[in-house]
């Protein structure tokens, strides 16, 4: 690990970014609710862009990420593209980031698990049913919360990198290539207390967040734009296994 990060970066650190990313993700989802499911958005077969053979969202997430590729988005260790064999080469001057992962780090991207969840099992939760024909808002809007979940998802590879450098005896002998064992290393890696702690919180920032505010305080309590309840089960099943997902297949190949 380089010296200024490992100086700068712990355990506490990792975590404060991770609660501050559940801010990004509640508002994302926030905004994403704003609109129906609008499904036209993902239908393969609507032909909504002349010569391109996929749904509007997929159309807009590879020209977003083409754009942000040239603008060096993905030289970021914290930043990962859902179709990287579509991805230009970065046209900006290269920026150091500083050097905390081990270099196998960047062979590790699970945005198609991503991709398949929140289509497939988040989105039917929270977005109502219906069609008001803003497909190229929904899109940018699911974009948005695709990549927010993208980041704290892979943002497990800093998590694995602090835990293995605070304990490497605990870590080492579970890494070695000869004794691999995925199922120890979630072990030793997983904290449940700090996990009911993390659902607990983003159901409270869900409710806050999602408060409808008007001015007439006579008004009954309205439902809050998300179901807290939702939220809390989107990183109980998903949110958090995948980070630790993310955080074994770092590992296993952490001594590389
Ligand atoms: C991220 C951590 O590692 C694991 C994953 C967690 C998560 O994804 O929020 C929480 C606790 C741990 O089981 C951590 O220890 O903070």
């Amino acid at each position: 690990m380089a010296k200024e990060a490992s100086a700068t970066m712990t355990l506490e650190t990792v975590r404060d970014s991770l609660s501050a990313q559940e801010d990004t993700i509640i508002y994302s989802l926030i905004d994403r609710v704003n609109y129906p499911l609008n499904s036209k958005t993902y239908d393969q077969s609507a032909s909504l862009i002349p010569g391109f053979a996929g749904s509007l969202v997929e159309y807009v997430v590879k020209e977003t990420e083409a754009v942000h590729a040239k603008c060096g988005r993905y030289e970021s260790p914290t930043e990962h593209p859902f179709f990287p064999e579509n991805i230009p080469a970065s046209v900006v001057p290269v920026h150091e980031y500083p050097k905390i992962l081990h270099p196998v780090a960047s062979s590790i991207n699970i945005n198609k698990r991503i991709w398949d969840i929140y289509f497939n099992k988040l989105l039917p939760l929270i977005a109502a049913p219906g069609d008001d024909g803003n497909y190229a808002s929904t899109a940018a809007s699911d974009l948005k919360c695709l990549q927010a979940l993208s980041r704290r998802i892979h943002y497990g590879k800093f998590v694995a990198e602090i835990k293995f450098t605070d304990s490497p005896q605990d870590y080492e002998p579970l890494v070695r290539v000869q004794f691999q064992d995925s199922d120890a290393l979630m072990n030793l890696l997983t904290f449940k207390k700090v996990e009911e702690m993390v659902k607990r919180r983003v159901e409270k920032k869900a409710a806050v967040f999602g408060q409808r505010v008007g001015l007439d305080d006579s008004k009954p309590d309205q439902k809050p734009k998300i179901d807290p309840a939702i939220v809390s089960r989107l990183y109980d099943e998903w949110v958090m296994p995948l980070t630790k997902l993310v955080e074994v297949e770092y590992l296993l190949r952490r001594l590389d």
